[in-house]
């Protein structure tokens, strides 16, 4: 379920009229993803390049004054090599448009698929390519606060409330206290740049063992790179809803992320920490969901306790997991 609007055929030419593109052959609606409207156009090229495009309608979760962010984000990053599709722009120059109320991007489609259970080379090649993006994400000029940091996540997490929580779960009531303390010990002063923030293996295309790209950067702040570094670790290195540590697949991230751009001592130290709140951010986002959807809804809720399982672990760890 990820077409929320109807298009005519009549709305999607006069759209695509104003691009540089050609004429428009084809528009497919995409199932995959869940908080916007998606679909594969095709035209019959032109100026731009390719003749293939994802169109992206903004529905819900995004505050569009933080559209400009993002686009202009994909484009800074991909003027730098970083595989990430770039934003097409209209013939004024825009980088997004209004369908009525609804804010519309047309974006570079690029091939690939996403991994269910990434191999270790595969999690190499993403840890080689996260770095890559902080190192070209440094000098954005555009910024954007992180607003579902380690305090959020405790808000969260504290709003719901023991009651509601172990009626999902009697585990979860435990994850208020816990993210309570991982907050009051943020670490402070580690480097940072802009975050992917949600770089889970559905947000990365891939061609055997090469990145081809990072999509669905709509979490995307200015935060801790170790930090990032910690999310991507959470969502690669686990099976079975969070039962199975893949040690190799997470030993492989680490080091290809240290290829490029190698950990201070400080942001080393922090990474038990970072996971955990790496963990919780997920636990408290999924919790909110789980609570605000209906069982019967016709998008699939996510279980909070893949990732009170992936807190647990970490917990349990100390630095040397992180001494790739
Ligand atoms: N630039 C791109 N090139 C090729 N395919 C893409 C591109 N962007 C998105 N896709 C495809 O569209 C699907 C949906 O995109 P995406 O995951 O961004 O949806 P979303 O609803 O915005 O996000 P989510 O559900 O993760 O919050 C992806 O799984 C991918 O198959
Ligand atoms: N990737 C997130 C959803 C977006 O926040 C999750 O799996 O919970």
């Amino acid at each position: 379920m990820a077409v929320y609007t109807q298009l005519s055929s009549a709305d999607l030419e006069q759209l695509i009229g104003h691009y540089d593109v050609g004429q428009l052959v084809s528009a497919k609606g995409i199932a995959e993803g869940v908080s916007n409207s998606n679909w594969l156009i095709e035209t019959t090229g032109s100026g731009s390049g390719g003749a293939r495009f994802i169109l992206t309608m903004y529905e819900r979760r995004i505050d569009l004054a933080d559209l400009p962010f993002f686009l202009d984000l994909l484009d800074h990053l991909a003027a730098k090599g970083c595989p990430v599709p770039r934003t097409i722009h209209d013939r004024d120059g825009a980088s997004f448009r209004w369908i009525g109320p609804k804010a519309v991007a047309l974006i570079e489609f690029l091939p690939g698929v996403s991994v269910d259970l990434p191999s270790p080379a595969q999690a190499h090649a993403v840890g080689r390519v996260l770095a890559q993006m902080h190192l070209a994400a440094m000098d954005f000029p555009k910024t954007r606060a992180n607003a579902l940091g380690a305090d959020a996540s405790a808000k969260v997490l504290a709003e719901c409330g023991a009651q509601k929580l172990a009626l999902i779960d009697p585990a979860l009531p435990a994850t208020i206290a816990i993210a309570a303390r991982i907050a009051a010990d943020w670490p402070q002063g580690l480097p940072q740049s802009v975050i992917h923030s949600d770089l889970f293996p559905d947000n990365v295309l891939m061609r055997g063992d090469e990145v081809s790209a990072l999509i669905d950067f709509y979490f995307a702040c200015n935060d801790a790179m170790a930090y990032d570094l910690a999310v991507t670790h959470a969502a690669w290195s686990f099976a079975a809803g969070g039962r199975d540590f893949r040690g190799d697949v997470g030993a492989a991230l680490l080091a290809g992320y240290q290829e490029v751009r190698l950990l201070e001592a400080a942001e080393r130290a922090a990474m038990p920490i970072l996971a955990q709140a790496a963990a919780l951010r997920f636990v408290s986002s999924r919790a909110q969901d789980w609570l605000d959807t209906p069982a019967d809804a016709l998008v699939t809720r996510k279980d909070p306790m893949d990732f009170v399982r992936r807190l647990d672990f970490y917990a349990a760890q100390g630095p040397a997991l992180f001494n790739a």
